[in-house]
């Protein structure tokens, strides 16, 4: 039978490029330049948090981990290690010892559904995105209604009873951490789980062959996860790099321990207001600071713009927002347009009003007078804990496997302002986003190399 152009497209895997383009990748995985690997800095690690610890100071190093870095890493966290090494050593020999006219039997259709289940290496819908050094197996494990194990390799023979088994002790691993990140606000510890409700779980086997240009490629490009908590494990080769204070910092592996990375609705969870404290709102700002945001009292109004309640509520503003000493222009033009060309300033400056970036740009507005008085009181902690931007780096010599286990909200649960901020003065204004959605923009759009979160903005 004849293969369309499109079909092909379809069913081409990095693995096999890899086999025939030894010297030069082809032209559509070539990253910009400003998206290239350069070398990380070799100095900084992410925390590593022993679980075994008492629970009052693994609480504090979980909340201090979480505001500078959302990631890190846990050591004795009770996931056992035998199942660690059986996971890595299945899905290494998926990819390595399975042929390709197998593996192609489970190729998922991203035509069909985002995150499609299955073996394929394109994740983007749009045709303009370059792509990434990578091929991918992903599996659906939970709730266990969406569990159908004749739909993972059968190749080795044990593969689909360690990804079960896995799936169950990593939900266990995640609701854990889920409370601890909880108590480390101050929070009830079902709290973030409850937001979260029942978990989505799926497991993203992702396998990187060695790639000819590593300077030139990206295994895959630079994002944050979408849902709520994702904990992953590398075999031995470097690839995983985290930004810390505009600086990609190489994730070492370490075979017994377990990444935690925090994904967006745990950024966006419910904080409640009763429980910030002085020194909270002091970490706040210092981490507001950090990240190049400085609050200047003593410039005063700044734009023009149409829309004369617009323009009021920006006179009612004492401040403006500077970012790398460059005032930043805050009409709503410019916002419009930082939305379309400048989506992580845009962003930075949401979420300096503690906005979450849930926020059409068309309404921005209308909340901005409340927003700006409640500021330093409620708003600000909702940011307190960033989802952790990462990408994953290719390397010319050696193939390289990480296993991903991602815990979502469902695709029905509504991602909205805490509930805590609305009250009859400070009505909600944002548009209520549904996780589907979220993760439908994402795939569409795509991470353009910036934090996902960023596809709420319309
Ligand atoms: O391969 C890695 O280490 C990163 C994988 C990842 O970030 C993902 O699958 O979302
Ligand atoms: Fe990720």
């Amino acid at each position: 039978m004849e293969i369309s152009g499109e079909e092909q497209q379809q069913h081409i895997r990095v693995q096999s490029l890899a086999q025939n383009c030894k010297v030069q990748v082809p032209q559509q995985y070539v990253q910009l330049p400003e998206h290239r690997p350069n070398n990380a800095a070799a100095v900084k690690s992410i925390p590593i948090i022993d679980l075994s610890g008492s629970r009052t100071k693994v609480r504090e190093e979980v909340g201090q981990a979480c505001r500078e870095w959302g990631a890190f890493h846990v050591s004795n966290h009770g996931f056992p290690i035998q199942l660690l090494d059986d996971m890595r050593r299945v899905g290494l020999n998926f990819f390595e010892d399975c042929p390709m006219t197998d593996k192609l039997t489970y190729s998922c259709d991203s035509n069909i559904s985002f995150a499609a289940q299955g073996y394929g290496s394109r994740m983007l819908v749009s045709d303009d995105s370059v792509l990434d050094w990578r091929d991918y197996f992903d599996h659906h494990t939970l709730p266990l209604s969406r569990r159908d194990p004749s739909r993972w390799p059968h190749f080795p023979p044990n593969y689909r009873q360690v990804i079960a088994e896995y799936s169950d002790h990593m939900k266990a691993l995640a609701q854990t951490l889920l409370s601890l990140i909880s108590e480390s606000l101050g929070l009830p510890s079902s709290r973030i789980e409850e937001a979260v409700g029942e978990f989505y779980q799926n497991i993203t086997v992702s396998y990187y062959p060695p790639c000819p240009q590593p300077e030139l490629t990206l295994g895959l490009q630079a994002h944050s996860d979408m849902g709520a908590i994702t904990l992953l494990i590398q075999h031995d080769v470097m690839g995983l790099q985290v930004l810390k204070d505009d600086e990609w910092i190489n994730v070492h592996p370490l075979s017994d321990a377990i990444v935690v990375l925090l994904a967006d609705q745990t950024e966006i969870a419910p904080m409640d207001p009763n429980m910030v404290t002085d020194e909270e709102l002091n970490k706040a700002e210092n981490f507001l600071d950090d990240w190049g945001c400085i609050r200047d009292p003593a410039v005063t109004g700044v734009v023009s713009v149409e829309s004369t309640s617009f323009r009021e509520e920006l006179a009612a503003l004492p401040d403006v927002f500077t970012r790398n000493g460059q005032q930043q222009d805050i009409n709503e033009e410019g916002l419009r347009s930082y939305t379309l060309d400048k989506k992580e300033c845009c962003r930075d400056f949401f979420g300096d009003l503690g906005l979450s970036a849930n926020l059409p740009t068309s309404d921005l507005a209308l909340p901005l007078g409340s927003v700006r008085k409640q500021r330093f009181e409620i708003i600000i902690t909702n940011g307190l804990y960033r989802s952790a931007q990462h990408r994953a780096i290719t390397n010319a010599s050696k193939a390289r496997l990480s296993v991903a286990t991602f815990h979502d909200p469902a695709k029905t649960t509504i991602i909205s302002p805490a509930s805590e901020l609305i009250t009859e003065s400070s009505p909600p204004r944002f548009r209520q986003v549904t996780y589907g959605d979220y993760v439908s923009l994402w795939y569409t759009k795509g991470p353009e190399g910036k934090r996902n979160i960023d596809g709420l903005l319309i």
